[in-house]
């Protein structure tokens, strides 16, 4: 069978990531599987531009018998390659090169559309995109069980430290290299460069739970609470449970502390029951597994008491989450494969095309942190949640700091919440107000904070929040900011007052409900192939706005004077 053939075989099956599909020991493949892996990756690099292409030529209408992801493979090397499609003239050839001067011609219009005069460039721009985005490996040292001196000392004793993350990231190392990074913000988080050849899910320090494989912004929520040895911890959203088993690390020193854990999803708290064992911290965190944090009452339970330190990173968009996961076959857009001369072809052709227009416009918004109005609903039904939760801590009774998190990199679900949250009549009665950035012990020197403009112009609440680009960063795009009481606002907040205002924002979402499916087939996913806990975060981002909708009050969207108060009130924060 011919390279093309064995590769679009490769890229229709569902199971297993790509390499796997090409490297099993029980393949039987003919192709040499580094020439298959290559125009695999190379071709589903550029998918997109090679669908409108072929779209555009109309190839697929025209050769009934190619395959989309054999036309795909084809006009791929037809088009990127000096050498052209590698095969004799069969008829897998001829079916493309009786299309190659519209082929070509589409081609040229798709690269001008993008802003590049030619191929070259484009492979460029690529090149350079992917550098920017070879993310270091981090893991954290699990202090429960070890410390990063003796785990350096141990296994990588012929290592040499640099002191800065781009130093281990320069463009031009060789990845011979042995080199580590010691980070200056996280305590005992070690980075490794891109291309060290290193599994650490396969390494024995990661099997005896001596590491998590755990992104650098992911460990910073933990760090800004900060809990001292001894504290009464709360995570209230804590699957799969990486920030839970940092927190059980912090406090480890001291018997006295707890770490309590909340996992509203049964399923996701089965993943956070063996990661908190893998971590060896079953002594210190207790699991509500199925337990939806939203419906504590703390005043009237014993063990809520005295909680004085609560981590909470909601489900969000997870617009943040960048990665190096192997790239996949996305389903082929209907108007490549619509059926040629039909009566509406070229009218759904051309509304596509609009589509396509638009969405790379709302891409261009997004990477300005903004949304386009399509999302905004969306959005808005997550930022409400998000509140929400966090005012629910803030009527804890003993809470004295708060940490809110989200793996977005929309204002709306960072800024914005902190700016509702700031507002609310909880947050005011308790004496609640955002952790300054020079009260923040280690987190403060990082200079990435708040966007100003999103915080009502006020410069110490921009100041107090802490942000992380994606990719540029190191990892991917995150969000974190801290609340802070000194107990002297109102100590007996009746619990039902917060229940209350926080009832109306839980229930808002449900007037969204119907874009639930909309939002999940248009979201692109970016995650981690090679990292178990961001997959489980990628999990949370697909499966969690289905299930973060509370049922339909019954009438609740009847009324459409009291389905426009609801949203109002949600996109305010207010009360
Ligand atoms: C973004 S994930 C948390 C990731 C986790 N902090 C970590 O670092 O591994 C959000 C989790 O919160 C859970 N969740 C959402 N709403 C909840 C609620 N009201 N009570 C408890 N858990 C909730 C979701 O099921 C999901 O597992």
């Amino acid at each position: 069978m011919s390279l093309y053939l064995e590769a679009a075989n490769i890229l229709s099956q569902k199971e297993g990531s790509l390499k796997s599909r090409i490297y099993s020991p029980k393949s039987t493949l003919k192709s040499p599987p580094a020439k298959l892996y290559a125009l695999i990756v190379e071709t589903l690099k550029h998918q997109e531009l090679l669908n409108e292409v072929i779209g555009a030529a109309g190839l697929l209408q025209h050769e009934k018998k190619l395959s989309h992801p054999l036309a795909l493979l084809l006009t791929h090397d037809l088009l990127f390659t000096s050498r052209g499609i590698a095969t004799s003239d069969g008829p897998l050839k001829q079916q493309i090169n009786r299309h190659q001067t519209r082929l070509k011609a589409e081609f040229k219009r798709a690269l001008i559309k993008r802003g590049y005069g030619s191929k070259d460039s484009l492979l460029t721009a690529t090149t350079a995109a992917e550098d920017a985005i070879a993310l270091p490996r981090w893991i954290r040292i699990n202090a429960i069980q070890t410390t990063a001196d003796k785990v350096l000392k141990s296994h990588f004793s012929d290592y040499k430290p640099v002191t800065s993350l781009s130093e281990l990231t320069a463009p031009g190392r060789s990845p011979k290299e042995k080199i580590y990074y010691r980070c200056e913000y996280v305590p005992d988080l070690l980075a490794f460069p891109a291309s060290a050849k290193i599994d650490f899910t396969k390494h024995k320090l990661y099997a005896d739970g001596d590491i998590i494989i755990q992104d650098r912004s992911s460990c910073f929520p933990a760090v800004l609470l900060l809990p001292p040895p001894g504290a009464k911890v709360i995570d209230g959203t804590a699957a799969p449970g990486n920030k839970t088993t940092h927190l059980a690390a912090l406090v480890s020193s001291s018997k006295q502390s707890s770490v309590l854990a909340f996992e509203k999803d049964p399923k996701r708290a089965e993943t956070l029951k063996k990661m908190v064992h893998k971590a060896r911290a079953e002594k210190i965190v207790t699991i509500r597994a199925g337990a939806d944090f939203l419906e504590t009452r703390p005043k009237r339970e014993v063990e809520l008491r005295d909680v004085t330190h609560i981590l909470l990173d909601p489900s969000c968009s997870g617009s943040g989450i960048v990665g190096r996961e192997d790239p996949t076959l996305l389903p082929p857009p209907a108007a490549i494969t619509a059926v040629a001369g039909g009566r509406n072809a070229k009218k759904n052709l051309k509304r596509k095309r609009e589509q396509a227009a638009a969405k790379g416009t709302a891409d261009a918004a997004s990477e300005n942190n903004t949304v386009d109005a399509k999302d905004k609903d969306r959005l808005a039904a997550l930022a409400a949640f998000q509140a929400s939760i966090v005012q629910h801590a803030m009527a804890f009774p003993a809470a004295r700091r708060i940490s809110y998190s989200t793996c977005s990199i929309h204002a709306e679900e960072n800024e914005n919440v902190v700016m509702a949250i700031l507002a609310s009549k909880v947050a005011k009665k308790r004496g609640w107000r955002v952790l300054k950035r020079e009260e923040q012990e280690i987190l403060g020197k990082w200079p990435r904070r708040g966007l100003v403009e999103h915080c009502g112009g006020d410069k110490d609440v921009a100041e107090a929040c802490v942000r992380c680009n994606p990719g540029e960063d190191g990892g991917i795009g995150f969000f974190v900011a801290a609340f802070a009481r000194d107990g002297e606002g109102d100590d007996d907040y009746e619990e039902e007052e917060v229940v209350g205002e926080v009832k109306c924002r839980k229930e808002n979402p449900d007037d969204e409900q119907e874009d639930e499916g909309k939002w999940d087939e248009e979201e692109e996913w970016k995650g981690f192939s090679d990292d178990e806990a961001a997959a489980d975060e990628k999990e949370t981002k697909e499966d969690e706005p289905a299930r973060k909708i509370q049922p339909p009050v019954k009438g609740a969207t009847q009324n459409p004077k009291k389905k426009q108060k609801r949203r109002k009130r949600a996109k305010t924060g207010g009360n």
